[in-house]
């Protein structure tokens, strides 16, 4: 029975890192009519297994449970919030973080969930900040690099320790029998879709910018078989599946499914997909030139080009990846959010994001004489190299907490500068900049952002931007829209000019973007390499 299109609902759920939320938007007009939002109660296991078996520095694991107790929770309270008749829901679509890796078996079933897996750390998912392959993707780099690999350009130059490649390569070399336990290396955002459909569909997204799959081929056997003998079938094996393109629909709702969610059995499910990459959609962003910036735990700029470039350390560039008939860029920073939550966390319970910001705003650029790196969590772009670490100059027995959490805002714009001008600089112009994520609620920090790029600043109208992206590609998913473009121009939305630049504060921060600009480039591009060595020495005290 065809739903009513006035009244006619789509679910968006939108898997970050430490919790899935769930909007229902209106098919007809992209309004948001309830959300809720669950807590993984695993969040990011970083020290150790939920048995206690202790886990290495920079590991970064999760539950997949936990991620199917989001559509048992977020989703009906969803429902319940918006007060829809689930009748009237005529699809979903989800997205997630990425490169998040599930090892499973053939059906699906997470390798950790079996007891005798339990307490392997391989076994679990391997989220996106799990930095501990950097070994294994310095390999993969100088090899490709040696063998002039043509697919190498497509990633900036570096294969990130975060993706596909370097993460199951770890697997094989640290655990070979899970490796060969693992029947397929599935990403969260595709596994998700596996659940709720019983179909296991690759998506377009992460198969290109996490799964090195360019112009329809993966990483040769011989390429493969040099970095490891036993990882030559790695892709015919572990890795190779039918790819769905964005906004399709990759099944229908199975009825177990159905129970979960509270939806109707049958309805679409649409491809899985990326939660930087669907919020274009959300912002109705998706011509060239326009850079949405998710901004939250980390931050993902993404951005459609009628061009194809190679950008110095981005993260990739894919043809329809964001949107199908442009080349979608993508670059990042792995810290952000999480940069400023650890510093908060480390001051102790008085103090809070809110209060150090209201502090930190009664301050005039440079006040501070702070000036530190954002590499906390490694860098992302354009140095592609998570051994580096943060650092801050400039302190002295005057230097109070808020200007140490200002200081850190200002890393992560200048950190999002050094991106901006490298994609403008390799052919690629920044023409908007649309912010997004959850960082959207501190205004401080747009105003700086605004201040740093001196450039004014978009603001995407939702503050659930990749849950609403997924919607909207669940809309066109469900046939309720031709294609993606036509629902993001329906359903999006977006602020613009939201935070313009103050033209004195602009001054101020280019000339502490020039001391920036130092440390970045001795600290990260090999003139004293200082961090590397720290992180060498880390290892050995605490092996
Ligand atoms: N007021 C704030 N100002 C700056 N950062 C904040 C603020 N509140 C929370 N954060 C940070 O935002 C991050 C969460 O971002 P969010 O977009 O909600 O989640 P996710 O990145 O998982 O999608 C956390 O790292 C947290 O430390
Ligand atoms: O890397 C990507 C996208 O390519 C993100 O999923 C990852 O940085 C995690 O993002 P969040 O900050 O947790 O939303």
């Amino acid at each position: 029975m065809p739903v009513d299109p006035t009244v006619a609902c789509v679910v968006g759920v939108d898997y970050g890192t430490l919790s899935g939320r769930a909007v229902v938007v209106r098919v007809a007009d992209g309004a948001e009519l309830g959300s809720a939002v669950h807590d993984y109660s695993h969040a990011v296991l970083a020290e150790s297994l939920p048995d206690g078996t202790p886990l290495a520095h920079d590991w970064a694991l999760q539950v997949p449970s936990d991620y199917v107790d989001v559509l048992k929770t977020a989703v009906p309270a969803a429902l319940a919030a918006a007060g829809v008749d689930p009748a009237h829901v005529i699809g979903i679509g989800t997205d997630f973080t990425a490169c998040t890796m599930v090892p499973t078996l053939a059906d699906g079933t997470p390798l950790n969930e079996l007891p005798e897996w339990s307490n392997r750390p391989h076994a679990y998912v391997k989220l996106w900040k799990h930095h501990a392959a950097q070994p294994q993707a310095d390999r993969i780099n100088e090899l490709a690099a040696k063998r002039g690999e043509p697919w190498l350009a497509r990633y900036g130059g570096l294969i990130s320790s975060e993706w596909e490649f370097a993460k199951g390569l770890q697997l094989l070399e640290e655990d070979p029998e899970a490796y060969a336990a693992t029947a397929r290396w599935v990403e969260a955002a595709d596994w998700i879709i596996w659940q709720l459909t019983g179909t296991y569909v690759r998506n377009a997204c992460t198969a290109g910018y996490k799964g090195i799959l360019q112009d329809g081929a993966y990483p040769s056997r011989e390429f493969l078989a040099a970095l490891n003998p036993a990882f030559v079938n790695f892709v015919a094996d572990k890795l190779e599946q039918p790819i769905g393109r964005l906004g399709d629909a990759a099944g229908t709702l199975t009825a177990e499914a159905a129970r979960w969610t509270g939806l109707t059995e049958g309805i679409a499910v649409a491809v899985g997909n990326v939660d930087a990459h669907v919020t274009s959609a959300a912002a109705a962003a998706l011509d060239p030139g326009q850079m949405v910036a998710i901004m939250g735990t980390s931050t993902c700029h993404v951005m459609n080009s009628d061009e194809l470039h190679e950008v110095p350390g981005m993260c990739g560039v894919v043809d329809g990846g964001i949107v199908a008939g442009l080349w979608g860029y993508e670059a990042g920073q792995s810290g952000v959010g999480d940069i400023f939550g650890h510093y908060v966390d480390n001051l102790g319970a008085e103090w809070t994001h809110e209060r150090l910001t209201e502090l930190a705003a009664g301050q005039r650029p440079g006040e501070h004489g702070l000036i530190a790196l954002d590499w906390h969590n490694g860098n992302r772009s354009v140095l592609v190299d998570h051994e580096l670490s943060g650092l801050l100059v400039g302190e002295t027995l005057a230097t109070k907490p808020e200007d140490i959490y200002r200081a850190l805002i200002e890393a992560t714009a200048f950190g999002t500068r050094k991106i901006v001008e490298t994609f403008t600089a390799a052919g690629v112009p920044v023409r908007e900049f649309i912010a997004a994520g959850g960082l959207l609620k501190n205004s401080l920090l747009m105003q700086i952002y605004a201040d740093v790029l001196n450039m004014p600043l978009s603001a995407i109208g939702s503050d659930q931007g990749p849950a609403l992206g997924s919607a909207i590609h669940a809309a066109a998913a469900a046939g309720a829209y031709p294609d993606v473009r036509t629902a993001a121009a329906a359903m999006g939305s977006v602020t613009p000019n939201a935070y313009l630049p103050d033209p004195e504060a602009a001054a101020i921060y280019d000339e502490l973007y020039a001391e920036y600009s130092t440390l970045h480039d001795y600290f990260g591009r090999g003139a004293n390499k200082v961090m590397r060595r720290l992180r060498a020495i880390q290892r050995k005290a605490s092996a």
